[in-house]
């Protein structure tokens, strides 16, 4: 079922707009980074060669580079954080102005076949032979002209910020919603993984994880975040975290140890320790791939995170592909990093993950998501840069599926002293807003209005222009665009196996069996310490907790239309133990 036309009034769940009351976002401290750190002795234990250098270590901020050339960020900016050449400033493709204030968005409906190649004399009379052969050769000419017209255009583009159109054009859709449709798929098979991609990122988690199991015999390195959830882009960090039998792997010397231990080894370079933040860190490059990686210590949520994300990603179709658009409409702008006020992968994940559950033409199944992912783009726009009510209301969830709730019947995150923020409810620790970090949503919300109204215009323009001019168009370019390495629009994810993801199933299974077997136990001491005490009558023994598995709730029934479609190409990759796997399919996403 496709959805034929673009209206603008479709996802209006929440009028409420802000204020305007907004105070200034605080100027954020910039931290330069010591990109060339000075290598000094290599062999110093961690600890004690944690030494000042120079004036560096006289700021204010405390913020200092090692004897072994580990920076140390006693606070912390990453505004420097980025994969490719993003110049941070947004340069429209096609220079379509957009409405400003966003206040006046044209209500969008496409009509009828005005563009169709009929309409646009291409009408060949039947009449005699030689005038037959000369509209043949007239047709011919036309033809080869388009052709050409189409390849100098491609080779133009290659320079420029879209080439997820190479090769790929969709000018020629009636309904200017499906040609946004396919530019999206192209985008993100565009930026899917290839397989020496996917490979190279499980060499440098085995590689860090032998590392660390080499200092710390007691601990293992266990991934979350989007490579565990297949949502990363080609420059994605990897998120780890460090569990130890014994404990205590997140005290600031162990985090020294770690680093030190991982840049003598030529496993890291660009060595940021971040120990006094609530969650110490780890950030370094791995020189080998290149890829920036952070180590946690001591958590489990980002791993349990991981599971849940896969779940939603397998019942929610749709929602890899606009987290992934997202993503890289958020990288462009440089919105995307928390710690300058951005909106983080896990909170863009939730977002539209809330979004999609709660869209009326979803639930009553009147669409299907896959095939109006360029509507759902621009009424995702719509809904969080004009409609969403931030001063009043929070995303939750309740038995796993989102809800909207009241900001001011959250006491976790009381009191609020800017009510225009938001507050996303962790759907691990209903205490803890993942979006609390999320400081500069004024200017988030006015990226995402402004992304709506480039994308009605350029829609509403490309409607009433001429095929010939269509051709090499963007629509998508309108609003993101893509300045890395070349790639080729390979998504080879259900070629090779994801380690992260088959490690993150083997956790989960390895953990359930150990309740399992605890709760097992616990029957066995408690049915045998039942039976020999049946004699003595009056012993009451009170049952073991038992670890409730919440049953599919009415709504969840309801939310069957979500479900993946079974007709989908299904690739297996067999991790070993299919026992230990969630079910998760990367090839049905
Ligand atoms: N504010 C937060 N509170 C609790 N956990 C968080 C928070 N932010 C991130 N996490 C955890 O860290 C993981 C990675 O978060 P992150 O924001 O880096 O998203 P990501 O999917 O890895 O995106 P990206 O590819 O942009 O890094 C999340 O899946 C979540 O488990
Ligand atoms: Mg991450």
């Amino acid at each position: 079922m496709g959805v034929k036309s673009i209206t603008t009034s479709s996802s209006k769940k929440s009028k409420k707009q802000h204020n305007g009351k907004v105070k200034k976002n605080k100027k954020v401290k910039k931290v330069r980074k010591s990109k060339k750190p000075k290598s000094t002795s290599d062999d110093n234990e961690a600890e004690s060669s944690v030494k000042d250098d120079g004036e560096d270590s006289k700021k204010a901020s405390g913020n200092h580079v090692t004897a072994d050339g580990i920076l140390v960020l006693e606070t912390k900016s990453d505004d420097d954080e980025g994969f490719d050449d993003y110049d941070g400033h947004f340069d429209n493709p096609t220079d379509i102005p957009s409405t400003a204030d966003g206040s006046k968005t044209p209500s969008l409906v496409i009509h009828g076949n005005e563009n169709d190649l009929a309409n646009n004399d291409d009408y060949i009379a039947l009449s005699a032979s030689s005038e037959d052969e000369d509209a043949k050769q007239k047709e011919e000419e036309k033809q080869k002209k388009e052709e050409e017209i189409l390849e100098k255009k491609q080779k133009e583009i290659l320079n420029t910020d879209y080439p997820w159109i190479l090769n790929h054009d969709h000018s020629k859709q009636k309904e200017i919603s499906d040609w946004l449709t396919f530019e999206i798929k192209d985008f993100v098979a565009y930026i899917s993984p290839s397989r020496e991609e996917i490979e190279v990122r499980n060499q440098t988690i085995s590689t860090i994880r032998e590392a660390v199991k080499q200092l710390w015999p007691d601990a293992d390195l266990h991934v979350f975040g989007s490579y565990s959830t297949d949502l990363y882009l080609p420059g994605s960090d990897i998120d780890c975290v460090v569990n130890s039998e014994l404990g205590g792997k997140e005290s600031r010397n162990n985090l020294y140890s770690l680093a030190s231990h991982l840049k003598k080894n030529n496993l890291a370079t660009e060595i940021e320790v971040v120990a006094k933040a609530r969650v110490p860190i780890i950030k370094f490059v791995e020189p080998h791939s290149g890829i920036h990686i952070d180590v946690s210590f001591e958590r489990t949520n980002g791993l349990e995170a991981a599971k849940l994300i896969r779940e939603w990603l397998n019942d929610t179709p749709g929602l890899r592909e606009l987290v992934l658009i997202v993503k890289q409409f958020l990288h462009s702008r440089r919105l995307n990093n928390v710690h300058t006020g951005g909106l983080g992968g896990f909170s863009i994940i939730c977002l539209v993950f809330s979004f999609l559950h709660m869209h009326p033409r979803i639930i009553t199944r009147e669409i299907d998501p896959k095939d109006n992912l360029g509507v759902l783009l621009i009424e995702f726009f719509e809904l969080y840069g004009k409609n969403f009510g931030y001063d009043d209301v929070a995303l939750g969830s309740s038995d796993g599926y989102p809800v909207y709730f009241p900001k001011s019947t959250w006491n976790a995150i009381q009191p609020i002293k800017n009510p225009f923020t938001l507050a996303i409810q962790d759907p691990g620790d209903e205490a803890n807003n993942i979006s609390r970090g999320t400081f500069n949503i004024r200017d988030i919300k006015k990226a995402f209005a402004g992304a709506f109204d480039l994308l009605t215009n350029r829609c509403f323009e490309l409607h009433s222009a001429t095929f010939k001019d269509r051709l090499g168009k963007s629509i998508l370019g309108n609003v993101i665009k893509y300045r890395g390495k070349a790639r080729d629009f390979k998504d080879e994810r259900g070629l090779v196996l994801n380690k992260a993801i088959m490690e993150n199933e083997n956790y989960h299974k390895k953990r359930s069996r150990i309740i399992h077997d605890e709760e097992f136990t616990e029957d066995t001491v408690t049915s045998t310490a039942t039976a020999s005490t049946t004699e003595d009558d009056y012993d009451i023994i009170e049952p073991p907790t038992k670890k409730v598995k919440t049953q599919p709730s009415e709504s969840e029934a309801k939310k069957e239309p979500l479900k993946e479609k079974s007709e989908e190409t299904y690739i297996t990759i067999s991790s070993g133990d299919d026992d230990d796997e969630d079910g998760y399919n990367p090839y049905s996403l």
